[in-house]
This record gives structure tokens, sequence and C-alpha cells, in this order.
């Protein structure tokens, strides 16, 4: 009786519902060495929305000099026009990206300034205050044709060129995006360096600013910190979650960080959580075979290892 109320108390703060915002087209795929051809990352959407995920980050209208991988924005976004079942967010880093990516019918744009000064400069090349200039533009462009805008921040707790980064600015930016119109605040581990520890202060001073309802975690799981920061996240009222299928991922300028924290990994929490997303997880594995297979690679999520380990051994018996 006493563990079971424990127990409930424990759970008690956590969402019934998670909605998961899939970004190992975009986020995943931006790192990769080798360019990967468009069928391949229209295919792997494909798969990702039969696998019951409501939003699939697609691509990124950004200057081709600086992640080649994603050239082939408009041709991504024209082959999945007629896909149904899911929202295709892109990233956005200035009015000409916008402009380019609702000329090949993006619905759905996402702008993303950085909490590090050192980090703006190198991911973006320009200072926090003018890039939340060009969002603001970016913003008011979009809210005359009713396109929601997310906002994510980078660098959340930690940046690979300053370090520590104070809660304070992190409050700073998420306030200045929430003020400008995002519907959405998507808070960046963009490094893995976090742990509930320094997840929690940060998230007290953002929640001080901007709803609960607004707010999306995004860790990177470069010190294996991102189901336990996932986790401390929910119990503080998060009930949306970024993550990448088979873990892909890594910033082109955030060097030594690794992947996302993978959408397998966090639908198998869920679950055992009973929590609710609509992701089908065996479906899921699909998409991150197939990606995998073509990047020549295992998957980087534990839970597809050892899920596709029990399923061939169960088969062989
Ligand atoms: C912002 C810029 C463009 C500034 O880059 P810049 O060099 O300062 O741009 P510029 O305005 O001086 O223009 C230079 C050239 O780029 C072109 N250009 C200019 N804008 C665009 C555009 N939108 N699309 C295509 N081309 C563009 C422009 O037309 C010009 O072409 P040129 O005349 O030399 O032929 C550049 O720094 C850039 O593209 N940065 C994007 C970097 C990026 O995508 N990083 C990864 C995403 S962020 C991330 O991963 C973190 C996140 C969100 O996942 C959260 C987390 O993980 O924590």
């Amino acid at each position: 009786m006493i563990y079971a109320q424990r127990s409930s108390q424990l759970l008690t703060s956590i969402p019934d519902y998670v909605k998961i915002v899939e970004v190992g087209a975009r986020d995943g795929l931006q790192n990769e060495k080798a360019i990967i051809p468009t069928n391949v990352k229209v295919e792997l959407i494909k798969l990702l929305v039969s696998s019951g995920l409501s939003v699939v980050e697609a691509t990124s209208f950004v200057s081709p000099k600086w992640v080649p991988q994603l050239a082939d924005a408009k041709d991504v976004l024209a082959a999945i026009q007629n896909v149904e079942g899911a929202r295709f967010p892109v990233l956005t880093p200035n009015l000409k990206g916008f402009e380019a990516a609702v000329a090949a019918g993006a619905k759905e744009v996402a702008v993303f300034p950085a909490a590090s000064e050192s980090f703006s400069k190198a991911n973006l090349n320009s200072s926090i205050e003018d890039n939340l200039a060009r969002c603001h533009d970016i913003a008011s462009a979009a809210r005359s044709l009713s396109i929601p805008v997310r906002g994510y921040i980078s660098c959340v707790v930690g940046c690979p060129l300053e370090g520590n980064i104070a809660p304070a600015k992190v409050a700073y930016v998420a306030k200045s995006l929430y003020e400008m119109g995002c519907s959405e605040i998507s808070l960046g581990d963009t490094i893995g360096v976090g742990t509930p520890g320094t997840v929690i202060s940060m998230l007290e001073a953002v929640l001080d600013v901007v709803p609960t309802d607004m707010l999306a975690v995004h860790f990177h799981d470069t010190y294996g910190q991102a189901l336990s920061n996932i986790l401390i996240s929910l119990q503080m009222g998060i009930s949306t979650v970024d993550s990448s299928v088979s873990g892909l991922g890594g910033c082109p300028y955030a060097k030594g960080a690794t992947g996302n924290v993978a959408t397998e990994d966090v639908v198998y929490m869920l679950n055992g959580l009973g929590v609710k997303t609509n992701v089908d997880l065996g479906k899921l594995m699909l998409a991150g075979d197939f990606i995998c297979k073509h990047l020549g690679r295992a998957s980087g999520s534990k839970a597809a290892t050892a899920l596709s380990k029990v399923t061939s051994h169960a088969s062989k018996l």
C-alpha cells in the first residue's frame, strides 16, 4: 500500500500523452559526411510517418555552403507534399530561407537562436541579438501567412565554446521567442552535457517566463543523460519531446556532440511508464533499420538493438 502510494506520487506529474517531434531527417542527417540521396531521405520520412509520428521535421532551408547535406530541401519537401498523417516543419535561419521554404510548400517553420554568443556566431554568423531580430522578421512574415513558428534554443545548459550557460540567458531568449509569437519553444542541449541537476535549474528559469505547455525538450545523448533529463522534464510538466530515429545526429558546428536521444529509446521508456505516444515501436524500428542499412552502421538506439536481438533469437526458436 505504502509502495503503491509512493510510486503513484512519483508518476502523478507525468503527462498521459507525450508528443514526439522526430528530428532525424533534419538534425540527424545534417551531420552526415556522405551526401544522402533525396529519395533515401524521402523514404525515411515516409517510414517515420507510418510509425505514427505526428511531427516529422523534414529539412532546413539554410545556406548550402554551411550545410551541404540539406541542399536538396526543396526537392525533399516537393516529394512529401502528398504524404498525409504528419506535419513537416523545416528550419529557416533568415527571411531568404523562410521565403524559399514557403515557396516550396512548407506549412510550418522553425527558427533557431542560441543562448550562447559564441555558438550563435559559429552556427549562424550573427550575434544573439541580431539573430533574434531575424527570428522576429520571420515570425512577422509567418503570422501574416498563418504559418506556425517553432523556436529552438541551442546550448541551453552548455556550449562547446563557452562552457556552462546561465539559466537566465536561456530564459531571456525563451521570453523573446514567446513574445514574438512562437507557437512552441524547444530547449536544446546541443552538446548533451546536461544532467537532471543542471536541467532542473534551466527549466525553472524558463518556466517563469513561458507557459509549460508551450515548451519542448531536445536532448543530445553525448554523456548518456538524455533519458534521465527527459524523465525529469516530464515530471516538471513538459509533454513535448524531440528525438531522432536510431539516435542519428550531432551538430556540424558543435564538434564532438553525438546524436539526439533515440526515438526508439524514448518510446520504449514512455511505453513502460504507460504514457501514450501513438507511435508503433515495431514500425519505428523498420524506419531505423532502413536508415542504418543505408548509412552502413549499427543503430544508436539501445532499445532497438536489444529488441532486434530478442526478435531474431525468438525467430530461431
Ligand atoms: C544563417 C546563414 C545563412 C548566415 O550565413 P552568412 O554567410 O552570414 O549569410 P549571408 O547572408 O552573408 O549570405 C551568404 C550566402 O549565403 C546565401 N544564403 C543566405 N541565407 C540563405 C538561405 N537561407 N538559404 C540559402 N542560401 C542562403 C546568400 O544568398 C549568399 O549567397 P552567395 O551570394 O554567396 O551565393 C548561415 O549561417 C546558415 O545557413 N547557418 C545554418 C547553420 C545550421 O543549419 N546549423 C545546424 C542547425 S542548428 C542545430 O542543429 C541546433 C538545433 C536546432 O538542432 C538545436 C539543438 O540541437 O540543440
